[in-house]
């Protein structure tokens, strides 16, 4: 019996056929060295322009058909390789890229984000994804976990008409940096996890209550840091930005009601 291929659609196989998009992901490539790794390559319509940068660059997709077509079009400089890129390690100072298949978008910007090696990201996500995870309007709990070490900036917006076939809603364009100088120290970031877990998923109606009572705020400590930065009992964790949330971490840490 033939072995079952997912199809075209359950791999989230939206091609990017827009050339000044392609070119935009190469120009954010070409801004830095290294090493290039791209997730996802589909029929090459990154991978093949971005090969032009002379690069080593290894693609990683899923479906052995596009593996195989691939393989036959680019040069030395390329490897080609049959994996899934959740479980894939992104070479050491790489520039990962990747027009993200939809169905993974959450579990590959887990996996990146736990990943070491990459130093910068460009990424394509659906709209609402590219908006929340750059912190526009509001930061989501995954944003503000990594927000010390990583810096995500809102590139801007993909019409679906840059794909075939052409998804339901728009894209975003994401660039994810490594920082140089991290707003923590690689050892504190288990535990800021776990503090910025704990204040997001914590019992009370607003901040205050919520940094108190899922992230081991003193009560005092609490009220005085929503004074101080003019929150209000409606404020929620993700009105929170970077500066502050790691002032409430080192709080958190010293207990001093
Ligand atoms: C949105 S398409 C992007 C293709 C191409 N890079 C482009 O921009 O046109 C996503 C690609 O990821 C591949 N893919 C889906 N799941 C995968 C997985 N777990 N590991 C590796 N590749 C996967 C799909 O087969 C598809 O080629």
């Amino acid at each position: 019996m033939p072995r079952h291929l997912p199809g075209a659609h359950e791999l989230g196989q939206n091609f990017l056929r827009d050339r000044r998009t392609i070119d935009r992901i190469v120009d954010l490539v070409a801004r830095a060295d290294g090493d290039i790794v791209e997730w996802g390559a589909g029929d090459g319509a990154l991978t093949l322009p971005l090969s032009a940068l002379g690069r080593p660059l290894e693609a990683v997709e899923i479906d052995p058909r596009a593996v195989r077509a691939l393989t036959r079009r680019v040069g030395a400089h390329v490897t080609v390789r049959r994996g899934d890129i959740l479980r894939h390690a992104p070479t050491p100072g790489s520039t990962l890229v990747s027009n993200l298949p939809y169905h993974l978008t959450t579990p590959a910007l887990r996996h990146l984000l736990r990943s070491d090696g990459w130093s910068r990201a460009v990424l394509v996500t659906q709209w609402e994804v590219a908006r929340k995870r750059a912190g526009v309007g509001g930061a989501t709990m995954m944003t503000a976990q990594w927000w010390p070490w990583v810096e995500t900036t809102l590139e801007g917006r993909i019409p679906a008409s840059a794909f075939r076939p052409r998804p339901a809603v728009d894209s975003g364009l994401l660039l994810l940096e490594r920082r140089r100088e991290p707003h923590l120290a690689r050892r504190d970031r288990r535990a800021y996890q776990q503090f910025v877990r704990g204040v997001f998923t914590g019992p009370g109606r607003g901040l205050e209550q919520m940094l108190r009572r899922g992230g081991g705020l003193p009560a005092g400590a609490a009220r005085r840091f929503c004074d101080r930065h003019g929150y209000s009992p409606r404020t929620l964790p993700r009105d929170v930005v970077l500066a502050q949330w790691v002032e409430a971490f080192e709080l958190s840490r010293t207990r001093t009601g």
